[in-house]
């Protein structure tokens, strides 16, 4: 049985006596309502550590005003039932007003990366995120942290914090999680209707277009990005946010995929719900 731990207090304290006691410690930060994306890092995390602890926490500094933190799908039953049954010793399951209490003021940026791509649409976003982390890393103590490729841009603004801030935390990349017909794991996807659904697999296959191009020799940017359009612009009810090829490094624009070095990253609209994906390069 998975132990709920709510007070920071409680978590500081188990945290203090594993790390004194030399066990290591891997660490899945979620927002819950876990699908077989998340388990899939709770996985690995429990095959490299001794002890598992997931944090479940709808962070609403994330969240813009206009964003869905309200709707944000929840079920902390079902959530608790998946952690008892994949090997996680605690969930730390904190409350808002002890995250941020009324006169909370401190807040964390990774002030470039940060700016492109997710940052253009949703600008706050990564303040919110890295904040958390910190404070989760701070009262959780991981020896090593799991996140998923498929919020890419988050996963190399969390690596840069852990690099600048001299953390003491391990961050490990984990590979997407696809359904069958390839649309990335996402709690968001449950917003999606039927035909929605259905359409969903065009940010897969636009990826894939990509990749075949690469292996033709196709480098240039401009005609990868516009034969992915096209694919997602065969699909009515899909609408463009973002189609973007980017060094994996600075997040800078290339003109060029450079091979070990790329990350191309789309964001789609269907109707209010945005998805993202991405594949390395
Ligand atoms: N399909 C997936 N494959 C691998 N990792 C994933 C997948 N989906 C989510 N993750 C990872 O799980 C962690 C927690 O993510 P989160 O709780 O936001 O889930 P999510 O499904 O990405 O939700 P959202 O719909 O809000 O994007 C993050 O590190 C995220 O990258
Ligand atoms: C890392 C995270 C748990 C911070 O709230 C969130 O951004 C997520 O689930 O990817
Ligand atoms: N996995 C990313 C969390 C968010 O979109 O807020």
């Amino acid at each position: 049985m998975s132990e709920v731990i709510t007070s920071i207090n409680q978590m500081k304290e188990f945290s203090k006596k594993a790390v004194l006691s030399q066990k290591s410690i891997g660490f899945i930060p979620t927002m819950g309502y876990l699908h077989d994306g998340h388990l899939s890092l709770i996985k690995k995390a429990r095959n490299e550590n001794d002890i598992i602890i997931v944090s479940i926490f709808v962070n609403p500094l994330q969240f813009a005003p206009s964003e869905d933190f309200n709707a944000y799908p929840r079920d902390f039953e079902k959530d608790r039932l998946s952690c008892d049954q994949n090997g996680v010793d605690v969930i730390f399951y904190p409350g808002y007003e002890d995250m941020y209490p009324q006169d909370y003021q401190t807040f964390t940026e990774v002030s470039f990366l940060s700016k492109p791509l997710e940052g253009t649409s949703r600008p706050t976003h990564f303040k919110g995120v890295t904040t958390i982390v910190l404070k989760l890393f701070n009262i959780v103590k991981p020896t090593r942290a799991y996140f998923g490729k498929k919020d890419a841009q988050q996963l190399i603004i969390i690596k840069k914090m852990v690099e600048d801030l001299n953390l003491d935390v391990e961050i490990v990349p984990c590979e997407i999680k696809r359904g069958v017909d390839g649309l990335a794991l996402s709690s968001r996807n449950v917003y999606l209707n039927a035909k929605e659904r259905a359409q969903a697999i065009c940010l897969k296959k636009a990826l894939d277009k990509a990749k075949e191009l690469i292996d033709a020799k196709i480098l240039d940017s401009k005609t990868i990005i516009q034969s992915m359009r096209d694919v997602i612009n065969s699909n009515d009810l899909a609408s463009i946010d973002y189609i973007s090829i980017n060094s994996i490094d600075c997040l800078s624009e290339l003109n060029e995929v450079v091979l070990g070095k790329t990350l191309i990253s789309l964001a789609v609209f269907f109707g209010k719900t945005r998805l993202i994906d991405n594949i390395w390069i």
